[in-house]
């Protein structure tokens, strides 16, 4: 089976609305036959950026959601929202929300749950600490992360989970996992997968690495055989750089 490659760029919280529309003017000319490009931006350019991609390849995805899908929450925006405006993707489970915003495995699973309940598509964060990778740990980490995540998910569900592998000790360090060891965790988790839902389904679900992904180091990953894109933080943000590593990405 081939898995289309795909490159999203997590902005976390950078961009103001005129800066994502103007990003979006910039790369829309340039997207790549046969690699999917997202954009998570935050919630406030979403509108923009949905309307300001439309009739181009550029999808949107949002970087969060509650799992609830209205109620007394302070802050907070429900997929039933999202959904609402034309977002396609979600990011659930980044290591800085689970770090900074207490996002426990179960958390995340009622996220990617009510993802599906609403039509938008999961990107699935899992990866290890530097202390887990010191102590071992990094294969059994991902495996309880998945695992929990994909629970009770229908094994069509299961197959179009977006799981990016991002080491956390990877993330914003300059300091990215080498290819051959990034292919070793993904292939892992594919492995992972299997066991919940047997090998088609597993052969179907895109593996993405993230953590200091730039042009000059996303062929690397790419070449490798169960990675199938970039889940991109900083090389995301400026125009030209993005440009190149979905260009790096065919
Ligand atoms: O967290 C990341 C993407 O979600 C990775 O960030 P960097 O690409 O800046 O290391």
């Amino acid at each position: 089976m081939s898995r289309k490659p795909i490159i999203a760029g997590n902005w976390k919280m950078f961009k103001t609305v005129s800066e994502a529309v103007s990003f979006v003017n910039e790369v829309k000319g340039s997207t790549v036959e046969g690699v999917e490009s997202v954009i998570c931006s935050p919630f406030t350019s979403l509108p923009a950026l949905v309307e300001a991609t439309k009739g181009t390849d550029v999808h949107v995805g949002a970087q969060n959601l509650h799992f609830e899908d209205n109620g007394a929450f302070t802050g907070e925006i429900s997929c039933a929202m999202l959904k609402d405006l034309g977002v396609e993707y979600v990011i659930i489970g980044h290591s800085e929300r689970r770090a900074y915003f207490a996002e426990t495995d179960e958390i995340v699973n009622k996220k990617v749950i009510s993802a599906f309940r609403h039509g938008l598509k999961p990107i699935l964060c899992v990866g290890e600490k530097l202390e887990e990778r010191e102590a071992g740990q990094t294969k059994d980490v991902c495996k309880v992360q998945t695992e929990a995540a994909f629970a009770g998910l229908s094994a069509e569900q299961a197959a179009q989970v977006v799981i990016a592998y991002e080491p956390i000790w990877a993330i914003g360090t300059g300091k990215s996992s080498t290819a051959a060891d990034a292919q070793d965790v993904i292939g892992y988790i594919r492995e992972v997968v299997s066991g919940l839902y047997g090998a088609s389904v597993a052969d179907a679900v895109r593996i993405q690495y993230g953590g200091s992904v730039k042009p000059n180091n996303i062929a690397e990953y790419m070449a490798q055989p169960d990675i199938d894109g970039a889940l991109v933080g900083g090389a995301s943000l400026e125009s030209a750089s993005y440009i190149q590593l979905i260009q790096g990405a065919k």
